[in-house]
């Protein structure tokens, strides 16, 4: 399991809040994850960078989890992130999708699998330092 680095729950997250975090990427960096939902048990993203971890190599997993359970796995094209380095990653929602807004421009987009509206808790875990999270 990843190292939890900061869990903020009782938000109230709304569609088109931008969620922005910025952190640096630890220099031997495995994985890092982002968790966003109504807890830890039902996520409408789980934004995994392995790095090299379970088998995938320098590999974004993005998942759901619905009452603890995984759903399925979908694996981006993109890779944006080097160990050692800063990062900024703005995450916003709505009832259709999730948007993971990366540095230079390059973003992803997940389907909000359980049509959530609201979110009330985010999380950051695995090799990386937060540095700040800015919801606006
Ligand atoms: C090929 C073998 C079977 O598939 C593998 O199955 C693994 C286990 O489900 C998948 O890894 C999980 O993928 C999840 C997203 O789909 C999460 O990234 C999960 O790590 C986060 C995590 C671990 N844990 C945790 N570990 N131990 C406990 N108690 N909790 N809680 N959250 C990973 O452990 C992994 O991504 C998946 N790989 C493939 C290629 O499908």
């Amino acid at each position: 399991a990843l190292t939890q680095q900061m869990a903020l729950s009782h938000l109230s997250i709304k569609p088109g809040d931008c969620i922005k975090v910025k952190g640096k990427i630890e220099p031997d960096a495995k994985s890092f994850a982002l968790n966003l939902g109504r807890d830890g048990s039902d996520l409408i993203l789980h934004f995994n960078a392995r790095f090299e971890s379970l088998g995938d190599v320098r590999t974004i997993v993005c998942n759901s989890k619905v009452k603890r359970e995984w759903g399925s796995e979908v694996r981006e094209s993109i890779f944006p992130f080097e160990q050692g380095e800063q990062t900024k990653l703005c995450v916003h929602f709505n009832a259709e999708e999730v948007t993971v807004k990366m540095d230079e421009g390059h973003e992803i987009k997940f389907p909000n699998r359980l049509g959530l509206e609201t979110a009330e808790y985010f999380a950051v875990e695995g090799d990386i330092s937060v540095r700040s999270v800015k919801f606006d």
